[in-house]
């Protein structure tokens, strides 16, 4: 019986069918592969050209878009500092839940604050064995991002429409501990696959993409 947070009289219950099991009908391993970068840095389009060459080789992956879930799990979130904690907060739980389903998730979120990725670190540490996660760093310019301005977000942050905007009057705080970090080259920005073939050599090295 335990205490957690405001939970009391808890009990944690074990099932029979474990992570390894889970694995093993998958071949693969459970891992949480986590984007975080600028609007408009490209992490949906890295998460989605991910999730189908993970799909083409045979692998489960889902995706968990930070733009995406505030349309449910996080609607009552928006973008105070301590709202995007929450909505990290929330989001490492889950990808938890979905690395020890033995999935590959793919967290696509800005996730601009140093503690909050260091809270989902902790929440996923890299010598349990049940849990893994690699931050892949989507380090883009500003004036990219910017000129990119899908969303036309940058325009109506600038015009001071939206308050609180990431890179332009709320901050973005790099990663220095990331395991991958994906810049332009010469002025030039890798093409989807090309950043998609990245992370997974990475999940091939260290040999996720088989059973334990
Ligand atoms: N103030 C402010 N700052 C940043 N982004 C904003 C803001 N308001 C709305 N949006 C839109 O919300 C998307 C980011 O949501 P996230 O959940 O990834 O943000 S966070 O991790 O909690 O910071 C983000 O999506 P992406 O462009 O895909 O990053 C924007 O479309
Ligand atoms: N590698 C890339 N090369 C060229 N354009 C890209 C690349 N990645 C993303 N884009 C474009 O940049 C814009 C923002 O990408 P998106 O994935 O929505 O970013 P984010 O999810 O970080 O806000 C989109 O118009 C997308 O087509």
């Amino acid at each position: 019986m335990s205490t957690v947070g405001n939970s009391t009289n808890i009990f944690w219950h074990e099932c029979p069918v474990g992570k390894v099991d889970r694995q093993k009908l998958l071949n693969q391993q459970g891992c949480v592969v986590w984007i975080t970068g600028l609007s408009g840095s490209g992490k949906s389009t890295l998460a989605c050209s991910l999730g189908r060459t993970l799909h083409s080789r045979g692998k489960l992956s889902y995706v968990l878009d930070g733009d995406n879930l505030r349309h449910g799990l996080n609607k009552n979130l928006g973008f105070s500092p301590e709202d995007r904690t929450e909505n990290i907060r929330r989001v490492g739980e889950v990808a938890k839940l979905f690395a020890d389903a033995g999935l590959i998730c793919i967290a696509s979120l800005i996730s601009p604050y140093c503690k909050d990725r260091d809270a989902c670190r902790a929440l996923l540490p890299e010598n349990f064995f049940e849990a893994r996660l690699c931050y892949v760093f989507l380090n883009m310019p500003l004036e990219l991002c910017e000129e990119r301005d899908p969303k036309g977000l940058y325009k109506l942050a600038r015009a001071g429409k939206i308050k609180g905007f990431t890179g332009i009057d709320d901050p973005y705080e790099p990663p220095s501990n990331c395991e991958i970090e994906i810049t332009q080259k010469d002025g030039i920005c890798p093409t989807p696959n090309e950043m998609a073939g990245q992370v997974v050599s990475y999940l091939e090295d260290k040999g996720y993409l088989e059973a334990q």
